[in-house]
Formats: structure tokens, C-alpha cells, sequence
């Protein structure tokens, strides 16, 4: 058992602490030093396929390569005149131009000819020539018709006229109304997105539109993650008796995943000879490594025995009290560097814990995964909870419709299908023995 006299746990937010002193600086380092370069087609075939861009992050400047919008064009279906033509228009004395051909968007009109107005659709070129638009309802007729209206059976749009051979405008119009010049996004040459800018939904589009077909971007952290134990079997693989499958494997490669970093899985049975040698061949960009299992009181605690320099200790948090810090080594011999060690318990529910409460806030702050920070919310208990005073507990829990707040099950940390129910987090703080029903508490939205 723990011997709170002689080790005394460490409150929760110094672990914290201790983490982020040591994590921080080393993803930082890494989405530093670790840059690529990738087409743009990539990341656009990674977002179809449901891949969250965050955290690509551009390391340089993308510059557009052509002006955006890349020609003049208008910003309403209307009429492409010459504001000269339309200098004395008035109600009482309107002024008539000649129709000219009409300019779908993707044609390339040619000049505009003095005395002559073209109708001219939304995004497509204004004509040479032509230095304003009039909006189709501001003229007269306020619609450019349809061809073929004459035809029985041919109107389709509602406007049963033929196109008007002569258009009247009753008032003058400003040079450049409605149009949309070139450059007036960005101009080419210039920069269109920063570096350091986060690509999302709005930046993938302006490169795209941009024209650019390469950008320089941050890798996401990669983070080497080693389940520890004897007992494990990988997942899909047949067990044999008194053996589990690797599920802390499983949910924490999608938990790191989701808040952008890289992550390599390793099972490794509770032999120190198994895990140095995953550390000797550790991948030469891993940043992070995080370990499960093998930290407690027990006669085969691999990492406890096998990461030398490392603090263990328990923190007073219920589930993820026996925890591990430190740096270690990793490459064999001539290519060794040190990265931090998070060494989480290995029951299921408290490694998922340990990564909400310790390390999720930092790589995604780091990353720019969002949100950086879960939700936190308050609500009454719908029926009354003990907690370990000495301890910050963190229970599994959802709302009802009523906003009560339900645990989904006990506080054993190996209910691991109860935390897969829960909706949110609920802490309940040291000093607390037991809450009553209508109880407000605090909580983490997990989704
Ligand atoms: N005498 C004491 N025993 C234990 C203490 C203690 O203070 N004194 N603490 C308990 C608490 S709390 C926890 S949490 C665990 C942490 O133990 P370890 O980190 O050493 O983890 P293991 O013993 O290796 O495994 C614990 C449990 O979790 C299962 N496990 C481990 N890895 C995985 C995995 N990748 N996927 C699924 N399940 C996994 C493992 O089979 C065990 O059932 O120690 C308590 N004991
Ligand atoms: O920390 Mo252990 O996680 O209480 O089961």
C-alpha cells in the first residue's frame, strides 16, 4: 500500500506542472525542427478522408502565386456598362444601350463597345471596356429574359420574355460598382497565408483558390507510446488464457491522435531487456515517449525497473494515483538523444485519465489541436457519490435531459466500457468525503 506518512502524494496540479516543464519545451522543439513540405493535393485528399488538419501549421510564408480574384468580374448579375455611357441617366430622361452579347462565368468576353450594355452573370469577366455594373433589377426590363421564351414549352425560368434587344438604365452609376477588381483578395506575389498560420477549413480553400501546390508545414509530434505488461496480446489477436488485449494501446493512439501528434505503438512484455531495446529503436523523430503500465507495487514493473533517473510516485488523483517523469534515451549506440518520459498506470480507465489530466492540455496547445481545453461545465448529481478525501476524483458520468449528472459506473479504473458511455468527467476535489444528490459539481465534456 501507499505510505501517505512517508511519501506523501503530489497534488495534481505540481504534476502538472512537472509534466509541462518537461513536454512543452520537447513538442516545441520538435514542430520546430520538424518540418515538410507536402503538395496541397495531399492535404486536401487527407481532409476528405476525415483527417482534422490541425496541426499543420505552415513554417514559411505562402505566397500566392497568382492575384485572387485573378481577373475583374462581377459581383452581380447585372449589366456590365460604361459609366460614361450613363452619366446623365435619369427617371424621367433613362438612358437606352444596346444589349450585347450576354457573359456567362468561365467566358472571356470580348471589348465593350460604347453605347452597348452585356449581361454579365456573378464571377464572370467584366468586359474591357466596361468599368461598372448595373444590377439586372435596377434596369429596364429588370431581367435579362430567356431565349427561345417564345417557343411554346421552351420558358424555363419563370421570365417567359425573349431577351430584350435595348436595356434602360433610369439613374448613372459609379465607376467600379459591382466589380470585384483583381487583387482585391491578395495580389499576386503577396503573402496569402503566414507562416505560422494554422491550416483549417478557410486556409486550405484560399491555397487552393491561390493557386499554390506545395507549402511548408510542421509535422505533427510524433509521440512513441508503449504498452507494458506480460499479459497483453495486440489488438485482434487470439488470447490465450490470462491474457488481455492491448486497449490502452488502442485509446491512447486515438487521444494523442486527436489532438495532432504522430504515434508509433509498441507492446512490450514485462522483460527490461524488451523495452531498452523498443527505446534503442525508437523511430529518430520521436519526441515523447509515453508509457502504460508497470509503475506500481509490484514484482514485474517493467518501466519502474527498467527507466533508470525516473521519479515514481503517486499523485493524489483517483483514478492515475502511481505515476512515472522523467527523460530517457533513446537511439542505440553514436545516435542517442534524451526525450521526456510520461510513465501512466496501466489500468485502462486511469491511463486515459492520466492523458486528460496531464497531457492532452499540453500537445494540443501545442499543436493547436482544438479545443485546446475541454468544455467545463457544472451541474447537480442525481444521486449522492463518495469520494477518498485525500484524493481529486475523477469519476465517468453523463447528463440527463434534466442536466443531472449520472455516473456511468463505479470508480473502479479498469471499467473501461463505462468511461466508453460517459459523455463527460466529473471532479470531485480533495477534502471531499461524500456529496448528496443536488449536489453541484464540476465537470469536463469528453465529446
Ligand atoms: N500494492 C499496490 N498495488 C497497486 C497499487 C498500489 O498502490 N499498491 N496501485 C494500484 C493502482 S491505483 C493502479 S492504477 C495500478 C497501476 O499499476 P501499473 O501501472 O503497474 O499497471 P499494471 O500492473 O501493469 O497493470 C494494471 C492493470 O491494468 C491492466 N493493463 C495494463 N496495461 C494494459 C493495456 N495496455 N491494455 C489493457 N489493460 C492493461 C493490467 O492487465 C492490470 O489489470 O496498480 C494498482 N496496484
Ligand atoms: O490510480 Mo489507480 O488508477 O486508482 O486504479
Amino acid at each position: 500500500m501507499h505510505d501517505d506518512a512517508t511519501h506523501p502524494r503530489r497534488p495534481v496540479a505540481d504534476h502538472a506542472a512537472e509534466i509541462a516543464e518537461r513536454v512543452t519545451p520537447a513538442l516545441v522543439a520538435a514542430l520546430e525542427r520538424d518540418t515538410e513540405r507536402v503538395t496541397v493535393a495531399r492535404l486536401l485528399a487527407a481532409a476528405a478522408a476525415g483527417a482534422a488538419l490541425a496541426p499543420r501549421v505552415l513554417t514559411a510564408d505562402a505566397v500566392a502565386a497568382a492575384a485572387l480574384p485573378g481577373f475583374d468580374n462581377s459581383q452581380m448579375d447585372g449589366y456590365a456598362v460604361r459609366s460614361t455611357d450613363l452619366a446623365g441617366a435619369t427617371r424621367e430622361a433613362p438612358v437606352a444601350l444596346r444589349v450585347a452579347a450576354p457573359v456567362p462565368a468561365g467566358t472571356q468576353p470580348p471589348p465593350l463597345a460604347a453605347g452597348t450594355a452585356a449581361p454579365v452573370m456573378t464571377g464572370a469577366p467584366v468586359p474591357a471596356g466596361a468599368d461598372a455594373v448595373v444590377r439586372v433589377e435596377d434596369a429596364d426590363p429588370p431581367h435579362f429574359g430567356t431565349p427561345g421564351a417564345a417557343t411554346p414549352g421552351a420558358a424555363t425560368s419563370g421570365v417567359a420574355e425573349e431577351p430584350a434587344a435595348e436595356v434602360r438604365f433610369a439613374a448613372p452609376v459609379t465607376v467600379g460598382a459591382y466589380v470585384r477588381t483583381t487583387g482585391s483578395d491578395v495580389a499576386a506575389g503577396e503573402v496569402l497565408l503566414p507562416a505560422g498560420a494554422p491550416l483549417g477549413a478557410p486556409q486550405l480553400g484560399a491555397l487552393v483558390a491561390a493557386g499554390i501546390r506545395t507549402v511548408d508545414v510542421a509535422r505533427p509530434p510524433h509521440v512513441l507510446l508503449v504498452s507494458t505488461g506480460s499479459e497483453l496480446a495486440p489488438a485482434g489477436r487470439a488470447l490465450g488464457p490470462a491474457r488481455v488485449h492491448d486497449a490502452n494501446g488502442a485509446a491512447l493512439t486515438a487521444a494523442l491522435a486527436q489532438v495532432g501528434a504522430r504515434v508509433t505503438t509498441a507492446v512490450v512484455p514485462d522483460e527490461p531487456d524488451d523495452l531498452r531495446r523498443v527505446l534503442e529503436r525508437a523511430p529518430g523523430d520521436v519526441a515523447l515517449v509515453v508509457t502504460t503500465g508497470g509503475v506500481s507495487a509490484g514484482a514485474f514493473e517493467v518501466v519502474r525497473q527498467t527507466l533508470d533517473g525516473l521519479w515514481f510516485g503517486h499523485v493524489a488523483v483517483q483514478p492515475g494515483g502511481p505515476q512515472g517523469l522523467g527523460t530517457v534515451v533513446l537511439g542505440g549506440p553514436g545516435a542517442q538523444r534524451e526525450v521526456p518520459v510520461v510513465a501512466f498506470p496501466g489500468n485502462p480507465v486511469s491511463a486515459l485519465v492520466s492523458f486528460e489530466l496531464f497531457l492532452r492540455p499540453l500537445v494540443a496547445a501545442v499543436t493547436g489541436a482544438t479545443p485546446a481545453r475541454r468544455p467545463t461545465g457544472r451541474a447537480p448529481l442525481a444521486a449522492p457519490l463518495n469520494s477518498p478525501p485525500a484524493l481529486h476524483q475523477v469519476r465517468r458520468a453523463s447528463l440527463d435531459d434534466a442536466g443531472r449528472v449520472h455516473m456511468t459506473g463505479g470508480p473502479g479504473s479498469h471499467l473501461l466500457t463505462h468511461l466508453a458511455a460517459a459523455t463527460i468527467l466529473v471532479h470531485v476535489p480533495p477534502g471531499v468525503a461524500r456529496l448528496e444528490r443536488g449536489d453541484v459539481v464540476d465537470y469536463w465534456e469528453l465529446r
